[in-house]
């Protein structure tokens, strides 16, 4: 695939649309917007929850980089800087504090770091800094989640597949994230017939949760190319027969969308055996010509699921430090977080790589804002950061240049600013 800044777009995903259409408060404020010719400066409000581990190293770059599109591109941003997860139990001491989550509700739009750490492992369920993350997806409803994975021509040599394979993927997994084992019931612990200590969860989905995110990933198929893989273990769970039962019927609406199923075991491995298919043919010249088709598209799976399948898939793109997401429901602000977690391993060393952050906020911009141009700004940069040889030591390979999450987010502000609209 040719290396341009419009690999990074996402093009495909229709969440724009989606999003004007569905979204009360964002259309009328996009209208409000566009037809504002007397008053120039829009502004809009962020709420940043740096979280724990690398999410303040991060977030600190992103946060930068919004500042510096922002005004380049002639709207105001600002920022609410909210407690959350491992910091806000140590702070106030619960993982969710009610003012971070109204903070949220009441934003344009929402960026998050990082969550959890050893300090709280061994937390009670309701005091652990993921329970925080889980609360604050269910309270701002942002049931599906976009988690693009692009093999960019630059990190090729990144990913730990070899360059055949990795080269040219471009999938766009659809989490659905509010519902499924994650919060199904019930749920706890309990002690069975034997007196044994049983742990026990709730894979359990409404048909009405897979119909709207099957919907978001059929319409964003439709803006890709047109292929949609659902991914579910209907072969042994109810809740993935109803799941394939529901996609299935749905696949009338949407005649353009070429519609598989896939078990999710078949799915991990096809992930990184085969992301793309190779299919040999002969031309006219008797040449034999190797069409590249990907296997992948655009993904459609549960919680778990996708949660596992884009860590997996983030490894092909090289690290998982360059993977972005945008959680988004059909009413409010949404959430947009990296895919990574906190990184504990390498917190507080400057090691950690702000790119998936800054991409997030590219999708904050576009997805949350209707920013287009200002997003289109960051990708550009990173792109640019890249072709310019600088590497976090997680993407590094010989002949780059090493550097950390500061200076890599300073790169990319020295890009950003060096960019006329015209070569965005
Ligand atoms: N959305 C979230 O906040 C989120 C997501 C996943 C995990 N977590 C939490 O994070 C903590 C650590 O989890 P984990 O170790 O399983 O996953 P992790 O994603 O934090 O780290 C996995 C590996 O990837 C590396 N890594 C992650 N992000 C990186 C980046 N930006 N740059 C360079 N390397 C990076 C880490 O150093 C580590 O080796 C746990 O408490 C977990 O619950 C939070
Ligand atoms: C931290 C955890 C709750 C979270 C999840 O499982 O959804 C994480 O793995 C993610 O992908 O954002």
């Amino acid at each position: 695939m040719a290396a341009s800044p419009s690999s990074l777009q996402f093009t495909a995903t229709p969440f724009n649309q989606f999003h004007s259409k569905q979204v009360p408060k964002h259309a009328t404020k996009w209208g409000t917007i566009r037809c504002s010719a007397a008053s120039p400066s829009k502004s809009y409000n962020i709420t940043l929850l740096p979280g724990d581990g690398i999410g303040p190293e991060v977030i600190s770059v992103a946060k930068n980089a919004l500042q510096l599109v922002a005004s380049i591109e002639g709207f105001e941003v600002a920022f609410e800087e909210m407690p959350m997860g491992g910091a806000a139990l140590d702070a106030i001491g619960v993982p969710l504090p009610a003012e971070t989550l109204n903070s949220a509700k009441k934003s344009d739009a929402t960026l998050l770091g990082a969550i959890g750490g050893y300090k709280w492992d061994k937390n009670e369920k309701h005091l652990k800094p993921e329970t925080g993350l889980l609360q604050l997806r269910e309270g701002l409803q942002v049931f599906a989640n976009l988690r693009p994975a692009t093999v960019l021509p630059q990190l090729v040599d990144a990913s730990t597949l070899k360059k055949e394979v990795a080269e040219g993927v471009d999938l766009m997994v659809v989490r659905e994230l509010t519902g499924g084992i994650y919060f199904g019931k019930p749920r706890g612990f309990s002690t069975n017939e034997n007196g044994q200590e049983i742990g026990f969860n709730t894979e359990v989905y409404a048909a009405y949760e897979i119909d709207r995110i099957a919907r978001i990933a059929f319409e964003t198929a439709r803006k890709r190319r047109g292929k949609l893989c659902s991914v579910d273990k209907a072969n042994v769970l109810e809740a993935s027969m109803l799941w394939r039962k529901i996609v299935t019927a749905l696949a009338s609406e949407y005649p353009d969308v070429e519609l598989s199923h896939m078990y999710v075991d078949n799915a991990a491995m096809q992930l990184v055996r085969n992301p793309k298919q190779h299919m040999m043919t002969q031309s006219s010249m008797e040449l034999i010509l190797e069409t590249i088709i990907m296997q992948f598209d655009t993904i459609v799976t549960n919680n778990i699921f996708g949660d596992i399948l884009s860590d997996e898939a983030s490894m092909i793109t090289g690290s998982i430090g360059m993977l972005p997401s945008a959680s988004l429901g059909a009413a409010g602000p949404g959430l947009f977080e990296p895919i990574h977690g906190s990184a504990p391993d390498i917190a507080g060393q400057d090691k950690a790589n702000p790119l998936a952050t800054m991409l997030s906020a590219a999708m904050l911009l576009k997805y949350g804002l209707g920013e287009e141009k200002a997003a289109q700004r960051i990708e550009a940069a990173v792109l640019d950061t890249l072709n310019r040889g600088f590497r976090t030591g997680d993407i590094h390979s010989a002949g780059h240049k090493l550097v950390g999450c500061k200076e890599m987010g300073e790169e990319v502000l020295k890009s950003i600013d060096s960019k006329t609209p015209a070569a965005v």
